[in-house]
């Protein structure tokens, strides 16, 4: 299933926020959106997963979801979401409960994502045991657990230190590469967009609009830690928003 936005504009009262944003997510493609603070970004996710409408133009599920899939549009938040009672597998079983799954498919779907994110041996420990990054692949595997046609991915890794950000960017590629997925990935890190993304979509100072879309032909699992030709990119990135940056930093002081 592929999104496409469809000429969204926002306003909260007379603060804009957004302005015509047309866009298109392709299945199987991870899509990173960067820009500075408040043009947007988290609103922009919270109207393709349909938690909110945009004043104006739309966002357009194209096609069908996968197969066996219970959630179309499944979020990764920034703070993982655990419940703090629940072991690891019990934090996972809740989602498909929730969908009427117990029992043995329940056990199948929650071995195999506890496998793909390499947490069997954690199946019974509970958050409070686990690392910033262990629980964040815990939130990785509830959300693939509902087989979801879109993640859609708020900061994920920044309330990581940065080498447990390292850790996290290999193992969300080498489960790409497994078994693609489609990601709409918000992030005001620059080297986690040009490591993870297929496309990067730059938005202005707000109201956020599209000022360029910058697409990766390497290969995920061929970009590596220090890579010259992403390090270009990152800069490029970089010279596209500094100035926006500081300015949208200025302005938030001003408040
Ligand atoms: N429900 C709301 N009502 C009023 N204003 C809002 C609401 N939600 C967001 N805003 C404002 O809209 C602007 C965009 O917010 P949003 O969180 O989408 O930006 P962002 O790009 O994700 O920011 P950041 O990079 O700082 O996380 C901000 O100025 C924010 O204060």
């Amino acid at each position: 299933m592929d999104i496409r936005l469809d000429a969204i504009s926002h306003s909260y009262d007379d603060f804009e926020v957004l302005r015509d944003i047309t866009l298109d997510i392709p299945a199987g493609r991870i899509v990173c959106i960067v820009g500075p603070s408040g043009c947007g970004k988290s609103t922009l996710l919270r109207f393709i997963g349909g938690l909110e409408r945009p004043r104006a133009g739309r966002v357009l599920q194209v096609g069908e979801p996968p197969a066996g899939c219970l959630n179309p549009l499944t979020y990764i938040f920034q703070d993982f979401a655990l419940l703090p009672w629940r072991t690891v597998e019990g934090n996972i079983s809740l989602v498909l409960e929730d969908h009427g799954i117990r029992g043995q498919r329940a056990r199948e779907i929650i071995g195999d994502v506890l496998a793909r994110t390499k947490l069997t041996d954690f199946a019974k420990a509970l958050p409070k045991q686990l690392s910033g990054g262990m629980k964040q692949r815990v939130a990785i595997a509830r959300a693939l657990a509902v087989n979801p046609a879109v993640m859609l991915m708020d900061e994920p890794l920044s309330a990581l230190d940065s080498q447990t950000r390292e850790l996290l960017m290999d193992d969300l590629v080498s489960l790409w590469s497994r078994q693609p997925f489609t990601a709409v990935y918000v992030t005001h890190n620059l080297n986690e967009a040009v490591r993870l993304g297929h496309q990067i979509v730059v938005l202005s100072r707000r109201p956020g609009q599209i000022r360029e879309v910058v697409t990766l032909d390497t290969p995920l699992e061929e970009r590596q830690f220090g890579d010259p030709e992403l390090d270009a990119k990152q800069k490029y990135l970089w010279q596209l928003m500094r100035d926006e940056a500081r300015a949208a930093d200025a302005e938030l002081l001003n408040v």
